[in-house]
């Protein structure tokens, strides 16, 4: 998926963790991009590689993380970056939220300024009148009363909490946000909360917003394009509804009746599931990764690495759609 006008572009990102227990191949020859104002979705079970992908976008990867291939933001690699354009590119550029606001923010501190915080470091000019004003706005922005600004973390809920968070994404004007399951910790109703104020701002600020959730059906809401990860690799990309209603790849299949529609309540309350665990990247399974939990397996399937056919428009990792 390599184009001239992306805000973000892996292209054959690998990314190997080293420990004592040998190496763990993460992120295996990711390309994967995202436009300007676009939003892309990355989905996939626990331990795929979401969060090491996206922690090379800001390059947040621990030192024993061995890193392959090209993170280009706005054409620029981020993993050869000088320090002083990647202090930029951090908040400026490119801003995350994660998960679980309550371990992210300072507990005490108000949660205005912690808001302000990174716009004093990048805008140090800046009159704290003018920085006040620009809190307020930010808050305004997800939805909370401009006084919030002087509460605790701990006197806000759970969503508000994760609201500051995304107005904190949002104090540097950034052109992307990288948002890492920024809903997981939430229940259902604030979760919708939640995602709908990230909806309204990108469309509203016209950032790009890639997102991480194992929830394909959040993604599906959220997202122009969707890319699916198992084991490290992304074994299919599209057009976010074509992946959840549509899916080429049987694990792209299976993750979507895992995680159906939020209208479908027959099959919300009736998923079927996916069974067996992925598989421990240190000991991958020969062939496709994803073979001994195939219900479509065939012969070829355990000896042959599929690679990703398509376009950039879709494309899928599956020796099935090879077969003549
Ligand atoms: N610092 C690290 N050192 C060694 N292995 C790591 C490290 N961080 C992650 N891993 C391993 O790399 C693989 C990918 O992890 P990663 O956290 O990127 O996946 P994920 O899809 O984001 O999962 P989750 O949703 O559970 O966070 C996992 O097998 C994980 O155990």
């Amino acid at each position: 998926m390599n184009g001239s006008a992306q805000l973000l572009e892996f292209d054959d990102l690998s990314v190997t963790y080293r420990t004592g227990g040998g190496d763990v191949p993460a992120v295996r020859g990711v390309s994967l991009s995202v436009a300007a104002g676009e939003v892309v979705g990355v989905a996939g079970e626990s331990g795929c590689g979401k969060s090491t992908l996206a922690a090379t976008i800001l390059r947040l990867q621990p030192p024993s993380a061995k890193v392959t291939g090209r993170v280009l933001f706005e054409g620029e690699d981020v993993l050869t970056m000088k320090w002083g354009a990647l202090r930029t590119l951090r908040w400026a550029g490119a801003s995350m939220v994660f998960q679980g606001a309550l371990h992210s923010l300072n507990p005490v501190q108000r949660v205005g300024a912690q808001i302000a915080e990174p716009i004093r470091l990048h805008e140090p000019g800046l009159s704290d009148k003018t920085i006040d004003g620009r809190v307020g706005e930010l808050l305004e922005q997800v939805g909370l009363p401009a006084v919030r600004a002087r509460a605790y973390p701990h006197q806000l809920s759970g969503g508000q909490r994760q609201r500051v968070m995304i107005a904190m994404a949002l104090a540097c004007r950034p052109r992307l946000i990288v948002a890492d399951e920024p809903t997981t910790a939430l229940d259902v109703m604030v979760q919708a909360q939640v995602l709908n104020v990230l909806k309204d701002l990108v469309s509203d600020l016209d950032v790009g917003l890639l997102m991480i959730s194992h929830d394909l059906s959040v993604l599906a809401d959220l997202c122009d394009r969707i890319a699916v990860m198992y084991a490290g690799r992304v074994i299919e990309h599209g057009p976010a509804d074509k992946v959840f209603t549509d899916p080429l790849h049987p694990y792209a299949a299976a993750l979507a009746a895992s995680f159906p529609h939020i209208g479908d309540l027959a099959a919300r309350y009736a998923p079927s599931g996916l069974p067996g665990d992925p598989p421990d990247p240190t000991e991958l399974p020969s062939g496709c990764s994803f073979h001994p939990r195939c219900p479509q397996r065939f012969e070829d399937c355990d000896r042959v690495v599929p690679e990703l056919r398509g376009d950039d428009t879709r494309a899928a990792a599956c020796l099935l759609l090879e077969a003549p």
